[in-house]
């Protein structure tokens, strides 16, 4: 396995994958200055020819940029699922997405490639979560709920069931989403309100 990206979001990718026993051969980065990571090499991401018999994990924690680095590449993409997660039946788990310790996944939910479902998310039944969305450490989706491509529901937010959540949109830290959610909408706060639309970019 080789990672992009030599973040603190990449340690915790790392440990998921010592624990799951996969060998992790290096780490890719932009910055050159960057040697080491955990314990692992890093090498500068520049020229790097794709090797086919890998497979990699984009461990970039901006949904954008995760997709724009992970849409360069000609490569196999792999999972890092921990081993204290719970995958309800019949969940799907796209390519290249990473499941953090605690995290929760109920029946029938289906999650893109490229996501990351981070520390003690939980995600209940029957949720369509797209390509590159981030659901942060205790965010709480309730059923049947749709989100969009490279949304970022924060830290701690809560949504009730049968919402839909557009794509690329950001819901802050701690927000209770009550209604549908436009795409791009930033939304903060008990009830949740729009306080802007932005761009896509965080
Ligand atoms: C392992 C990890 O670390 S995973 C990472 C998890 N990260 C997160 O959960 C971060 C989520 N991000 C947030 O909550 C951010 O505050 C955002 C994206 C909602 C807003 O960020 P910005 O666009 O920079 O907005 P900014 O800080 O300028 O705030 C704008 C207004 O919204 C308010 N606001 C911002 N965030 C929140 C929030 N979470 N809840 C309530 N109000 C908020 C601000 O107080 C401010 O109000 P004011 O205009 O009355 O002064």
């Amino acid at each position: 396995m080789i990672l992009i990206g030599a973040s603190g979001h990449a340690k915790v990718i790392l440990d998921i994958l010592e624990k799951n026993e996969f060998t992790v051969d290096y780490l890719l980065d932009a910055n050159p200055n960057i040697k080491e990571l955990a314990g692992y090499n890093v090498i500068e991401d520049k020229d790097h020819i794709d090797d086919i018999n890998q497979e990699y994990i984009v461990s970039i924690g901006s949904n954008l940029i995760r997709k724009r680095v992970s849409e360069q590449r000609k490569v196999k993409f792999g999972w890092a699922i921990h081993p204290d997660s719970i995958l309800g039946d019949d969940v799907s788990i796209g390519q290249g997405t990473v499941v953090m310790a605690g995290a929760i996944i109920n029946p029938s939910t289906q999650v893109g490639n490229h996501c990351i479902i981070n520390t003690s998310a939980s995600i209940d039944h029957d949720c369509e979560i797209a390509d590159y969305v981030h659901i942060s450490p205790s965010a709480t989706l309730c059923g049947t709920i749709e989100v969009g491509e490279g949304t970022h529901i924060g830290a701690g937010a809560t949504i009730i069931p049968n919402l839909k959540i557009g794509k690329w949109a950001t819901i802050g830290a701690g927000a209770v989403v009550i209604k549908d959610v436009p795409d791009y909408a930033v939304v903060v706060g008990n009830p949740g309100r729009i306080i802007k639309i932005g761009n896509g970019e965080e």
